[in-house]
């Protein structure tokens, strides 16, 4: 790399850190105006490992910026009915301000009914119709943490490397979820760039990345954007989180990587994403400003500023 001002990383985890430092603060006067302290309840249904991580660090980060936090545990043979009743009671239940059901959930349940019946105010995810709506139209409602937290990375890292805004340029989602994908293009939308979302069936996917001066990444393939699918000069934000199995000096071990080919891109873009302490970081950080949010919301209190 001969080009001193190509490759920077973009510090996720230490980002999330200031953000949760300044919610803290938010959190300490929300208590002493108010006496509110928002509370995050996390649903998880069955015993997947990995969901069990996210919802322990979560838990931990909840507390750590003042909020209360609770975890419930529910058996993979709980029934959709039992898991709607529960949703209804803490709906109902005003000591709680942000509801979060861990997905995937088990095969025999629709996350789009449980989504559903999630109070729109306390879905703290953002996947409610109602907030992707607002979202689609352009209200105020609950974002989705993962896009959130890469919207804010990205902006910061055009401010400190490229000087201006997003605006016109050119941005290619790679991915289609609800979760990911299409609330990303929406943000990314609102940005006024020119927004382009790519999915299995994209035909020249390799060409069409090479045209985005913002390439985000959400495929859950290891690896799966080559370094030469990146325009030089590129901001690439990678949201893949895939735990793959590598060869250590003790035998095999598991580790996590992006969706990007990070060594390869690097040179080619302007700022990148790393896989860990890139957007990961971020989403649950991210979710601690949405509960943030819901309460305030809750008590007729206008959003949170200067976060
Ligand atoms: N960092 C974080 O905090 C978070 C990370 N993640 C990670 O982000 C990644 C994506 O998650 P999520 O959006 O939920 O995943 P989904 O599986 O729901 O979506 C994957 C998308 O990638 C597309 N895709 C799959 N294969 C290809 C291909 N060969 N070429 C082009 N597009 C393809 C799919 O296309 P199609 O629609 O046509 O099937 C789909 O739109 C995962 O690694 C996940 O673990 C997710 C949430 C939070
Ligand atoms: N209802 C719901 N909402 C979610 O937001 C949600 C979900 N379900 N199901 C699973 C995915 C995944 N997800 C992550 C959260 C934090 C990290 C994270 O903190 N990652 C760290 C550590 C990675 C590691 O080492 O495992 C990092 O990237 O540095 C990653 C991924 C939230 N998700």
């Amino acid at each position: 790399m001969t080009d001193t001002s190509m490759g920077h990383i973009i510090d996720g985890f230490g980002y999330a850190k200031g953000l949760r430092e300044r919610l803290a603060v938010k959190v300490a006067e929300l208590k002493a105006t108010q006496g509110i302290t928002p509370c995050l309840v996390v649903v998880i249904v069955g015993e997947d490992p990995a969901s069990q991580i996210y919802v322990k660090n979560k838990g931990e980060s909840t507390i750590a910026v003042g909020m209360d936090s609770r975890t419930i545990t529910l058996p993979d043979t709980t029934t959709e009915a039992d898991l709607l009743k529960l949703i209804a009671e803490l709906n109902a239940d005003a000591a709680v301000n942000g509801i979060l059901v861990q997905l995937p959930l088990p095969k025999h349940m629709s996350s789009l009914k449980v989504i559903d019946a999630i109070d729109p105010l306390k879905d703290v995810d953002g996947f409610h119709v109602e907030n992707a709506g607002k979202l689609a139209v352009g209200l105020d409602g609950i974002v989705p943490c993962t896009p959130l937290g890469s919207l804010m990375l990205l902006k910061d890292a055009v401010k400190t490397y490229g000087g201006g805004s997003l605006a016109g340029m050119n941005a290619v989602i790679v991915g289609r979820s609800n979760i990911v994908g299409k609330p990303m293009a929406q943000l990314l939308l609102n940005q006024d760039c020119t927004v382009t979302i790519a999915h299995s069936k994209t035909k020249n996917l390799k060409e069409l990345c090479l045209t985005a001066d913002i390439l985000v990444a959400a495929v859950g393939r290891p690896k799966f954007i080559a370094g030469d699918w990146v325009k030089d000069g590129a901001y690439v934000i990678d949201v893949g989180i895939n735990r793959i199995e590598v060869d250590g000096p003790d035998g095999k071990k598991s580790k996590v990587v992006g969706d990007v080919d990070f060594d390869a891109a690097k040179p080619h873009a302007k700022a990148i994403t790393p896989v860990p302490r890139g957007v990961g970081p971020m989403t649950i950080a991210c979710l601690l400003n949405n509960t943030l949010h819901a309460a305030c919301l809750q008590h007729g209190l206008p959003a949170p500023e200067g976060l």
